[in-house]
């Protein structure tokens, strides 16, 4: 008979038997993990090796069968002269019948890269798009060149989206081009039953998906009906998949092309920069009425019978700053997601035909504004990511000609758009990322775009066109900030001993010896402004010294401040830390922008429009001198 004592040796041994299985399984599941990473990265190398193969075929040639057609067809039908970068590679590359995704930035003329091939070869090209504004802006622009283009959308009336579900059916429909968004293909048997019909009479020409980077939960705009969409290539086999977008990362073209299931496929990707593209910080009153006054006067005067955007947080702030606008005099309206769809509709098309010069939008004024000559797009608040920044501020000058995109910074900002985007994951890295771009005060502003595309552009491709390049002389004052830092965090620590939560004006207050006696700093107030203060804090909240801490109450949600991971690196006596004291650069906002863009070589790039008006200016003597100086400032407006 065994002992008490026996069997706690045997458990023991067991636990010892245990804790080796254990171990093992460790073992092994970190083996299994390398294998399937190693797995991955073979997949994505053969991928790779499949995309350089046809990466390497002359696809700009214009020796294709089908090359004069398309010559012509650009010349007589779109009245283009000619292609821009990479437009004729991808539309021989889905003519040869194979899948291909297209990355241009905003403006750089993605649809016509589906629109020309559609007109080559007989049957119908479906577009997805994940908008309707968009679908009704380019069957619009279509129909105007007498392109036989069709949409159907949740707005469509049932007989009209008969009529439209009929064209898959019918041999003899002239359409060329239907579009849909990506619900119809997750909602709708009655479409998915007349597509299937479509492919087995030889008519399912080419499938194009545009802002195809909504597929990916990676990118900044993730639709979920748009992964719906990865069952296309197996049920339409040859159909060519031609996939576009201005999101340009990495991860998120490799996740896309598995979501399409078309891995290995052509990538044509263009540079990122927008030359035209003036790109300027301008610091945020703190009051409405000193904002509205701003807004005021570069719409007046700066952008004087120019087209434009003036981007907003909130319903709120659309509807105040759009009718504060009007009530000076301007012609504004608002655009957001609160409007029906009619009324949106018309608002975008009187600011279209120029009724409107500026419509005060909130991001639901987004993907697929095909107006050209919009001259500024202004943010009034920061926008929630660079990659939306960039996606905004690139409607401004698709037409090639000098725009400029004008944000309002201020720190407070920072926490209206934290709080309401910081329970998805990787969003506050993201906005960190945008007040990084604002904070900027000695890099060129175009460089730090770049970055974020993973492409670097040289000081020599922005030409001045940013505020930190064309003001390039300026001293830069830095600051040292350990003495800072010290100073918040001894702040932070005495709240949080009376209990007491700060928010970061409270710290500045505290910090400028201002509010609560109970909470303000002991010491005497710093040597900076506020403003430069604000900047510290916001500085030091991205670089992780500090980090925000979200409490919800009935109504809102609030950001607290509270000491960050790094925060203790200052107690190291070589610690130091330094901050660039952003200093604003000359901008006149009540005097016309300039029109034209600098070359490298300090030459000035005339641009068409510029020489019109030069050409007026010149039958008036006493401007002849004038239009001929090489710094050309034009007041002519
Ligand atoms: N080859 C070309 N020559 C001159 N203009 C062009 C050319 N191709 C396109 N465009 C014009 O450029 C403008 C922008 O084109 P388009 O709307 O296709 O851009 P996009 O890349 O699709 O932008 P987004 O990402 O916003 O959808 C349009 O006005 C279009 O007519």
């Amino acid at each position: 008979m065994k002992t008490v004592n026996d069997l706690e040796k045997e458990i023991k041994n067991v636990d010892k038997e245990l804790t080796r299985i254990d171990a093992e399984i460790a073992k092994l599941k970190n083996q299994q993990r390398q294998l399937h990473e190693k797995k991955t990265s073979l997949k994505n190398s053969i991928n790779k090796l499949k995309s350089d193969s046809l990466a390497s075929i002359d696809w700009a040639g214009t020796s294709y069968e089908w090359s004069d057609d398309v010559n012509i067809t650009l010349q007589n039908v779109f009245k283009l002269e000619s292609f821009r970068p990479h437009q004729l590679s991808a539309i021989n590359c889905t003519l040869s019948g194979q899948h291909a995704i297209v990355v241009m930035p905003t403006g750089a003329g993605k649809s016509l890269c589906y629109q020309l091939p559609a007109l080559i070869k007989p049957g119908l090209t479906i577009v997805v798009s994940p908008l309707v504004s968009l679908m009704e802006d380019q069957v619009r622009s279509l129909t105007k060149k007498d392109i036989p283009a069709q949409l159907i959308t949740s707005n469509t009336s049932r007989e009209d989206s008969n009529a439209a579900l009929n064209i898959l059916k019918d041999k003899n429909s002239p359409i060329k081009l239907l579009y849909v968004t990506p619900e119809r293909f997750a909602k709708s048997k009655r479409f998915m039953a007349n597509l299937q019909k479509c492919f087995a009479d030889g008519r399912l020409q080419r499938i194009a998906i545009d802002e195809v980077h909504c597929c990916s939960q990676w990118g900044h705009d993730f639709r979920p009906d748009y992964k719906f969409l990865g069952i296309l290539s197996n049920m339409f086999p040859k159909v060519p998949i031609l996939g576009l977008t201005a999101t340009a990362t990495a991860h998120v073209l490799t996740d896309v092309q598995k979501i399409l299931n078309i891995q290995g496929c052509l990538v044509i990707k263009s540079t990122f920069n927008r030359p035209n593209l003036f790109y300027k910080i301008l610091e945020k009153p703190s009051s409405q009425e000193e904002c509205l006054t701003i807004l005021e006067k570069l719409i007046k005067y700066r952008y004087k019978g120019e087209s434009g955007i003036v981007y907003t947080h909130s319903i709120k702030d659309c509807e105040d700053i759009a009718n504060g606008l009007r009530k000076r005099g301007l012609k504004v309206a608002s655009y957001h997601a609160n409007l029906e769809a009619d009324a949106r509709s018309k608002v975008h098309i009187k600011w279209h035909d120029k009724h409107y010069q500026a419509i005060v939008a909130t991001v639901a004024f987004g993907m697929g504004i095909d107006k050209p000559d919009v001259r500024f797009v202004i943010h009034h608040t920061i926008s929630k990511s660079m990659e939306n920044y960039y996606q905004e501020s690139g409607r401004a000058g698709r037409d090639g000609d000098r725009a400029e995109c004008v944000t309002l910074y201020r720190m407070q900002d920072l926490f209206k758009v934290s709080t309401m985007v910081f329970t998805s994951v990787g969003s506050l890295d993201h906005l960190y990322g945008m007040v990084k771009y604002c904070l900027n005060g000695t890099l060129c502003r175009r460089q730090l775009i770049a970055e974020h595309f993973d492409e670097d552009w040289g000081n020599a491709d922005c030409n001045k066109m940013c505020d930190i390049c064309s003001n390039p002389n300026s001293n830069v004052r830095e600051i040292n900030l350990e003495s800072h830092c010290k100073t918040l965090a001894s702040i932070i620590e005495n709240a949080d001993k009376q209990d007491t939560k700060l928010t970061a004006q409270k710290i500045l207050d505290a910090w400028f010896l201002k509010g609560p006696v109970n909470l303000r700093h002991k010491g005497k107030e710093p040597s900076i402004s506020r403003a430069v203060g604000e900047d510290v804090i916001a500085y030091l909240l991205v670089e992780n010294y500090l980090v925000e801490d979200f409490h919800f109450t009935a109504y809102s949600t609030i950001s607290y401040i509270k000491k960050g991971p790094n925060i203790d690196l200052v107690q190291d006596p070589d610690f130091t830390l330094k901050m660039p004291v952003r200093k604003y650069s000359q901008f006149e906002i009540d005097r016309p922008a300039p029109i034209q863009i600098e070359t490298n070589d300090n030459n000035i790039e005339v641009k068409e429009k510029t020489i019109k008006k030069r050409k007026l200016m010149a039958s008036d003597s006493s401007q002849t001198k004038k239009s001929k100086t090489i710094v050309i400032e034009d007041y002519s407006d």
